[in-house]
C-alpha cells in the first residue's frame, strides 16, 4: 500500500497529468450522471410503466448505436488532430448538447418534441464521446514517464469506474430526496432537469481546463508522428493486427466477458432487488456496491495478488466475477446479494487493470491507440447491450413466469455466470504462461506470499540459486564457496554466470563490457544483449541442468538487468523484467541471494586499482540506484530472497549464507551423486554443455 501511495503521489505531482486527471474525474462523473439523469428524465416524461421501461432502454440503445457504427473508426480519426483541440471541442459540444435537452423541455413543454430532440442529442453525444476517448487515452503517455503508467492507470480507472459512478448515484439520490428544497426553482428544480444542468456544467469546466491549462496535451509533432497512409489503411491495419494476435484476442474476449456479466447484473438489478425484498433503493445500493467493488479491485488488486503472473491474474479475476454472479443468483437475502455484487465488481476491476497492463506491454506502440479505442468502445457496447437485453427480459418474464424462489432474474444471473466463467476459461487457455502449474495453488501461494512457484524448476528435480548485488560485493567469492559446500554434500553443481555462461554469452560479454569499445551499445541495445545472453543461457545451460536434477548456482541473473538497465539506465524495471521473462520463458530462481555493500567500497574492490569495465566506470549515483533496486526487489518477495549485508570476512559471510540456504531450501529432495537411481548424473554434469563450464573465471578480471 505504501508503494502504491508513493507511486500515486509521484504521478499526481506531475502538474499536467494532475490537471488531466481532474478533467477525467469531471468527465466520468458527468458521463455517469448524464446517462442515468437522461434515462430518468426520459422516464419522467411518461406515466405509463411500459412506456417508462421503453424510454429507459431507448436512451441506452441510442447511446449504443454510434459505437457500433463509428467506434473503431473514431480511434483513427482522433489520432489525426491536435488532441487538446479535439478534447476541449468535444467537451464544449457535450456541454451544449446536454444542456439543450432540458432546455427544449423548459421552453416548449412539448413531450413529443422533447423526446425527438433527446434522441438526436443522445446519438450526437455518443459520437462526440467516441472522438474524445481515444484522444484522452493517447494523451496520458505523453504527460508521464512510462514507468508510472501503471499507477496512472490505477488512478484513472479507479476514478472512472470506482469513484465517479457512486458519486453520480449519490448526486441523483440527493437531488431526488431533497426535491422540496429546490421546488422554489420551478421547472428548473425538477431533480432530473437540475441533474442535467449540473452535468452540462461539468463538461464546460472540463473544456476550459483542457484548453487553457493543459497545453502539454498538444505537445507532439503530427508530421513526424504518424505513418503517411490514409485513414482506411490505418483502419485495416488495426483490424489485421487484432486478427493476427492471439493473446490480444484472448484479452479482449476476457474483458468483454467481464463487462457482459456486469451489464446483466445492472440490467436485472431492478427486478433482482425486488426478489431480494428491496425496491429502487436496494437497486441503487446493489449498483453502488458493484462499482465500489470495481474500484477496490483496481486499487487493491495488485497488492492482493502479489507476484501472480498477469495473464493468470487476468483470467482468475474473470472467474472471480463469475463466482460473484453465482453468489447473487442463489442469494437468499439482500446482504448476500450485496456481497455477490462486490465480488463481481472486484473481479471485473482486477480483470480490467490486468488486461490494460497486459495490452500496454503486448500491443505494439503504433496500433495501441486503435486497440484501446476498440476495447473501450466494445466494453461500452457489451455493458450497455447486456443491460438493455437483460432489463426488459427480466421484467417481462417476471410478469409471466413465477416459480417462487427461482425467479427469472436469478436464472439470468446464473446464465451470466456461465457465460463469464466460460469466457474466463477461454482466456486462461489462450494466455496461460505457466502450463503444468495448478492455478489455484499458484494463486494461493501468491496471495499468502508463500514462496513463489518458479516455472522453470517446478517440474524439474534440480534447484536454481542466483547471486545478485553491485560491483565487488563478493558474489564470485560466495558462488565458489556455496558450490564447494553443495559438492561436499554430494550434490552435482553447475556453477555459471551472466553474462558469459555460454560460448555465445562470452562473446556477448566482451561486446558489452569492453571499456575500449568505441562502438559501445546504446542503452536499449545493451538491455537486449543482456536479455539475449540470458535467453540462451537459460535454454542451453540452466534448464537442462535443472531437468537433470542438478543444483545451478548463477553469478547474476534477471535482477541485474532490472537494476542496471531498468533503474541505472532508466529504461523501466517492468519492461526490462518482461523482456527477460519472455526470453527465459519465466524461469525464476528458487532463491536469490543479494549481497549488499556500499557501492563506493564495492567498486574499489572490483576495480582493484584498475579502471574497471564499461559498467564499472559508470557514476556512483548510477551504482547507488542499482543497489537500491536490488534491495527493493528483495523486499517485495522476502520468501524468495535472502539479503546478506557484506560486513564481515568472506568465510563468515559464507557460513551465514550456507546456514540460511540449509534452512530455507528443501535440500533433501535433491539428487546426490552417489544415488544409484540417477546413474548418469555425474556424467551429465561433467559433460561440457554449450560452453558452460565449472571452471568459470573466479572474477571478471580473469576473463
Ligand atoms: N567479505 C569480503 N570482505 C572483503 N573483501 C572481499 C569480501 N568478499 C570478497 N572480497 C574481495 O573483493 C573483491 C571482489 O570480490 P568478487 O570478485 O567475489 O566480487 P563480485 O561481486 O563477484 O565482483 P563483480 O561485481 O566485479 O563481479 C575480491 O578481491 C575479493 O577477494
Ligand atoms: C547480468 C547483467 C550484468 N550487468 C552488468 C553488471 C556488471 O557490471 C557486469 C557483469 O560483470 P560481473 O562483474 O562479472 O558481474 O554486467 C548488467 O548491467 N545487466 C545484466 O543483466
Amino acid at each position: 500500500m505504501a508503494n502504491l501511495a508513493a507511486d500515486l503521489s509521484t504521478v499526481l505531482r506531475i502538474g499536467p497529468f494532475r490537471r488531466l486527471w481532474a478533467v477525467l474525474g469531471l468527465a466520468s462523473f458527468g458521463d455517469w450522471l448524464g446517462l442515468f439523469a437522461t434515462a430518468g428524465f426520459a422516464q419522467s416524461l411518461f406515466d405509463d410503466p411500459a412506456a417508462k421501461g421503453l424510454a429507459f432502454a431507448g436512451v441506452i440503445v441510442l447511446r449504443l448505436a454510434p459505437s457500433m457504427v463509428f467506434g473503431f473508426l473514431a480511434g483513427v480519426l482522433a489520432d489525426r488532430f491536435d488532441r487538446r483541440i479535439t478534447m476541449s471541442t468535444c467537451d464544449l459540444l457535450r456541454f451544449l448538447l446536454i444542456a439543450s435537452t432540458p432546455t427544449v423541455y423548459v421552453i416548449t413543454h412539448n413531450v413529443a418534441f422533447t423526446v425527438i430532440w433527446l434522441a438526436v442529442a443522445q446519438v450526437l453525444i455518443e459520437m462526440v464521446v467516441l472522438a474524445w476517448m481515444p484522444a484522452k487515452e493517447a494523451s496520458i503517455p505523453n504527460l508521464l514517464p512510462h514507468s508510472k503508467l501503471e499507477a496512472a492507470n490505477q488512478l484513472t480507472l479507479a476514478t472512472t469506474y470506482g469513484i465517479a459512478p457512486p458519486l453520480a448515484f449519490g448526486m441523483l439520490a440527493v437531488l431526488e430526496r431533497g426535491e422540496h428544497l429546490w421546488s422554489g426553482l420551478g421547472i428548473y428544480g425538477e431533480p432530473m432537469v437540475l441533474a442535467l444542468y449540473i452535468d452540462a456544467l461539468m463538461f464546460l469546466i472540463a473544456a476550459v481546463t483542457v484548453y487553457f491549462f493543459i497545453p502539454e496535451i498538444s505537445g507532439r509533432d503530427l508530421k513526424h508522428e504518424r505513418k503517411q497512409q490514409n485513414m482506411w489503411q490505418d483502419f485495416t491495419d488495426g483490424i489485421r493486427y487484432l486478427r493476427g494476435h492471439e493473446l490480444v484476442r484472448g484479452l479482449i474476449i476476457g474483458i468483454l466477458g467481464a463487462f457482459s456479466g456486469a451489464g446483466i447484473l445492472v440490467g436485472v438489478g431492478q427486478t433482482f432487488a425486488i426478489d431480494l425484498g428491496g425496491a429502487r433503493a436496494a437497486f441503487n445500493t446493489l449498483a453502488a456496491i458493484l462499482f465500489i467493488g470495481l474500484g477496490c479491485g483496481i486499487v487493491f488488486g495488485p497488492k492482493l495478488i502479489g507476484s501472480l503472473s498477469r495473464p493468470r491474474w487476468f483470467a482468475a479475476s474473470i472467474m472471480l466475477a463469475s463466482a460473484g454472479l453465482v453468489i447473487d443468483a442463489v442469494a437468499p437475502l439482500l446482504f448476500v446479494g450485496l456481497a455477490g455484487s462486490f465480488v463481481i465488481g472486484a473481479g471485473a476491476g482486477m480483470a480490467f487493470l490486468a488486461g490494460i497492463t497486459l495490452l500496454q506491454r503486448e500491443v505494439d506502440d503504433d496500433v495501441r491507440g486503435r486497440m484501446f479505442s476498440f476495447i473501450a468502445i466494445s466494453a461500452r457496447v457489451v455493458l450497455m447491450g447486456a443491460m438493455v437485453v437483460a432489463a426488459p427480459l427480466a421484467g417481462w418474464a417476471t410478469t409471466w413466469i413465477s416459480y417462487g424462489y427461482l425467479t427469472p432474474s436469478r436464472v439470468l444471473l446464473f446464465v451470466a455466470a456461465l457465460l463469464v466463467g466460460g469466457l474466463g476459461l477461454f482466456a486462461f487457455r489462450r494466455m496461460d504462461d505457466k502450463p503444468g502449474i495448478g492455478l489455484v495453488r499458484d494463486i494461493w501461494r501468491s496471495v499468502t506470499r508463500k514462496e513463489e512457484a518458479p516455472t522453470g524448476t517446478v517440474n524439474a528435480p534440480g534447484m536454481f540459486i542466483a547471486f545478485e548485488g553491485g560491483e565487488g560485493t563478493g558474489k564470485t567469492t560466495q558462488v565458489l564457496k556455496l558450490t564447494a559446500w553443495f559438492k561436499a554434500r554430494g550434490h552435482t553443481v553447475v556453477q555459471t554466470r551472466e553474462p558469459g555462461g555460454t560460448q555465445l554469452g562470452s562473446r556477448i560479454r566482451a561486446l558489452i563490457l569492453d571499456a575500449k569499445n568505441s562502438d559501445a551499445p546504446s542503452p536499449r541495445a545493451e538491455a537486449l544483449l543482456y536479455a539475449a545472453d540470458r535467453a540462451h543461457h537459460a535454454a542451453s545451460v540452466v534448464r537442462p541442468a535443472l531437468a537433470d536434477g542438478n543444483v545451478v548456482i548463477s553469478d547474476r541473473y534477471i535482477d541485474s538487468s532490472i537494476a542496471y538497465q531498468g533503474a541505472g539506465r532508466g529504461l523501466g524495471g517492468e519492461e526490462i523484467a518482461h523482456l527477460s521473462q519472455w526470453g527465459t520463458e519465466n524461469l525464476v530462481p528458487d532463491l536469490t541471494i543479494v549481497l549488499d555493500l556500499d557501492p563506493a567500497v564495492g567498486l574499489a574492490r572490483a576495480k582493484g586499482g584498475g579502471e574497471g569495465d564499461r559498467i564499472e566506470q559508470e557514476t556512483l549515483d548510477f551504482h547507488r540506484k542499482v543497489r537500491e533496486t536490488f534491495l527493493s526487489l528483495a523486499k517485495k518477495r522476502p520468501g524468495r530472497y535472502l539479503v546478506v549485508p557484506v560486513n564481515a570476512d568472506p568465510d563468515t559471510v559464507g557460513d551465514h549464507i550456507r546456514d540460511e540456504v540449509a534452512k530455507r531450501l528443501n535440500l533433501e529432495q535433491l539428487n546426490k551423486r552417489d544415488q544409484t537411481a540417477w546413474p548418469d548424473l555425474d556424467e551429465t554434469a561433467s559433460r561440457p554443455r554449450d560452453g558452460r563450464t565449472e571452471a568459470m573465471p573466479a572474477s571478471p578480471s580473469g576473463e
